[in-house]
């Protein structure tokens, strides 16, 4: 069977230079997190329905008004550039041309407005978000809100899991801790602060003394909809929806912050419970086979996200790989949708999902 995610995985640590390999692949402390979201999804079955007369299927989603051809969008990573020289416009056609969402990172080595085009040359209609570290000034985080709506985002993803930036042992270890010569993080070109001209790019901020003042202060400024991305803790979820947050990803940044924290497919019916259906809730982390994206939906996420699936194919083979990557998500979720007796993501539900060892007596 074609594995795309897996071949593309393969390839591309081929190809890499070894210290971007860790920097893509790598995660903080002693990668506990990193590890545990892909084996949290092998510790759950899926308990599949028989003779349920679904004769056709469709796999598409409708997310705060965006239609995606599948539940699964690409998750926000930053530095495309490092992986493919056509780095985010190969991303960005890609996810437009497999319909789905593509949430592009504030760190993004390409700006906001080139990536949007991008995706638009492909289909008119493709959806970007734009993924947002609010900064400690206003004016910086009202500036790279007003790049986002002009480009014509249709959502911002406010990341809420880094207070500090987490420890990345293999990043320390190499001593990689900028972007080489000639790449930069283009969305930080320009801004209030800096001297005009295009020529100072501004470091990204990450601020522990940020607050539900802050959120509550993006959300008079833009129209957008804005998501909470990092909220693992139900009573959080909870805050999200009195605050009128538009949506949540489920997510501990893929092993990337702290390293104690949960598997994210473990912390996912808390939340969903939490939410009681008031919102859409994402999750990302170690989604790796149409499986783990079933499963996700069975325990009440609207959608899911994958990180590194897309850097690996966008390594192996540029857009193309970016393509064979989605393409190959939308087909494996098909395929598990089907044999779940499913037509629709809907159908999957939480009664199907049992962890492995723990069906009635056990006894398999
Ligand atoms: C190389 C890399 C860069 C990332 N950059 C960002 C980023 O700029 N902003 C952000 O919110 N999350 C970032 N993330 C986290 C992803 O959005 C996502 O939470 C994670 O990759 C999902 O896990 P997965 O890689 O197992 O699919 C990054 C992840 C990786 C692997
Ligand atoms: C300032 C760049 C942040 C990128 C990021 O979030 C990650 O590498 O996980």
């Amino acid at each position: 069977m074609n594995r795309a995610p897996d071949d593309a995985h393969r390839h591309a640590r081929a190809l890499l230079d070894p210290v971007h390999y860790d920097y893509f692949a790598g995660g903080a402390g002693r990668e506990v997190a990193l590890d545990e979201n892909e084996r949290a999804f092998r510790r759950l079955a899926l308990l599949p329905r028989v003779l349920r007369g679904a004769a056709s299927r469709d796999t598409a989603v409708t997310l705060l008004g965006d239609r995606s051809r599948m539940p699964v969008l690409v998750a926000p990573t930053a530095f495309h550039r490092l992986a493919h020289p056509e780095g985010e416009l190969a991303t960005a056609r890609a996810a437009a041309a497999a319909g789905t969402v593509l949430i592009a990172s504030m760190a993004a080595t390409t700006a906001i407005g080139e990536i949007t085009a991008a995706a638009r040359s492909v289909r008119p209609e493709a959806a970007v978000w734009f993924q947002l570290y609010l900064q400690p000034e206003p004016e910086v985080t009202g500036a790279l809100v007003r790049r986002a709506e002009e480009a014509g985002c249709t959502a911002l993803v406010v990341t809420v899991d880094s207070p500090v930036r987490g420890r990345h042992g293999r990043d320390e270890r190499h001593g990689f801790h900028d972007l080489p010569p000639g790449l930069a993080a283009e969305n930080m070109r320009d801004l209030p602060g800096t001297a005009p001209g295009g020529a100072a790019v501004r470091p990204i901020a990450m601020s522990s003394a940020l607050s539900w003042e802050h959120v509550r202060r993006l959300r008079a400024t833009t129209p957008l909809p804005v998501l909470l991305k990092g909220v693992l803790h139900p009573e959080d979820a909870r805050r999200a929806v009195a605050e009128g947050v538009d949506g949540l990803v489920v997510s501990n940044h893929g092993g990337r912050q702290l390293d104690a924290a949960p598997a994210t497919v473990e912390a996912l019916p808390r939340i969903v419970e939490a939410v009681a259906g008031r919102l859409p809730v994402l999750l990302d982390g170690g989604v790796r086979t149409g499986c783990d994206v079933a499963v996700a939906l069975a325990l009440g996420a609207t959608a899911v996200a994958v990180g590194r699936p897309v850097v690996w194919g966008l390594a192996a083979d540029g857009e193309r790989g970016v393509r064979d990557v989605l393409e190959w998500f939308r087909s494996d979720f098909d395929q598990a949708l089907a044999l779940c007796g499913g037509a629709r993501p809907a159908d999957l539900t939480a009664d199907l999902v049992v962890r492995r060892g723990g069906v009635g007596s056990g006894a398999w």
